[in-house]
């Protein structure tokens, strides 16, 4: 097994630095048959905007869940920020999750009980943050990154998919986590919105230096990112640095019959926002480790 990337060649980044490593991750369902995950290892920058693709049951959601600490691998390391997971004990892992991780997923359940503005204060009161004016505040700034500062006082059966995605991606980033976790948070839009929800996504990572691990099918979702990784059958088989559409197409075909070439691909058509990241100051690409 040999590291491939000019990051971890040139030791410009070590897993301890990085916003997000896996050494050797693997995950077996009921101690039986292949692995969902098999010897993943990978190191995300912080600041990267990285997609997760490949083809169904190829193990993406598998991989975001362990690399988030939702569930525990069977084999291998997962840190956060240089924090060995396997290190905490439950309590540790859940102030981890709550001060440092965030998530958007596709079914992202927003508390139908409370409005909008309230869904978006939670992981602040859950980290605990006293109700009041400066709570509500950052709440409302939250909201109106997205757009929805009018809608704060809605419940969340009262807006849109997308609208509730915006939400989503406003709760996920009150806190300031140093990395969202998304899970096909496009999947049940429509192009226009998915694009939105996208855009909030990469404004995260460009404004605020946020690290974005994104699962998704969508080569259009793709383009977004710095970085897409592709999995099959569990494990690691190629990646595209500045993704475009038709080049994860390529990609996600050449998967189809299981011979995926990795190959050095430029974005000729990734949306504006995601080329201004390609910047030299842009942090070394993910290095993928074979
Ligand atoms: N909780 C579980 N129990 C048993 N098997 C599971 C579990 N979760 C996932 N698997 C299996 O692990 C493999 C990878 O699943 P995973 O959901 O990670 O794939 P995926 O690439 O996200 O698929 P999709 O694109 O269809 O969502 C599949 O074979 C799946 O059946």
């Amino acid at each position: 097994m040999k590291t491939t990337t000019t990051a971890t060649r040139s030791g410009a980044l070590g897993a301890l630095d990085a916003a997000l490593s896996l050494d050797g991750v693997g995950r077996t369902y009921g101690g039986r048959g292949a692995p969902a995950l098999d010897g993943v290892s990978l190191v995300v920058p912080r600041g990267r905007f990285v997609a997760v693709m490949g083809p169904s049951g190829s193990g993406k959601s598998t991989l975001l869940r362990c690399a988030a600490g939702l569930e525990r691998p069977t084999t291998g390391t997962v840190r956060i920020g240089g924090t060995d997971l396997a290190t905490l004990k439950t309590a540790g892992l859940t102030r981890l999750r709550r001060d440092r991780v965030g998530f958007v997923f596709q079914s992202l359940n927003l508390v139908s009980a409370l409005d909008v503005r309230e869904n978006v204060t939670l992981p602040l009161l859950l980290a605990g943050a006293r109700e009041g004016r400066a709570l509500d505040a950052r709440a409302l700034a939250g909201l109106a990154a997205v757009g929805l500062a009018d809608r704060a006082g809605d419940r969340p059966e009262d807006l849109s998919g997308g609208q509730r995605q915006r939400v989503a991606i406003a709760r996920a980033l009150v806190n300031e986590p140093d990395i969202v976790f998304a899970d096909e948070p496009t999947a049940a839009l429509d192009p226009v919105t998915a694009a939105g929800v996208l855009a909030l996504l990469r404004r995260a990572v460009d404004e605020r230096g946020t690290t974005v691990v994104l699962v998704t099918h969508d080569p259009v979702a793709a383009a977004w990112t710095d970085e897409a990784v592709f999995l099959d059958r569990g494990r690691l088989a190629g990646h595209l640095d500045h993704p475009d559409e038709h080049g994860v197409r390529r990609m996600l075909g050449a998967g189809n019959d299981h011979r995926f070439r990795p190959t050095a691909t430029t974005a000729a058509t990734a949306p504006a926002a995601a080329t201004a990241s390609n910047a030299p100051t842009a942090p070394a690409r993910t290095a993928v480790i074979r």
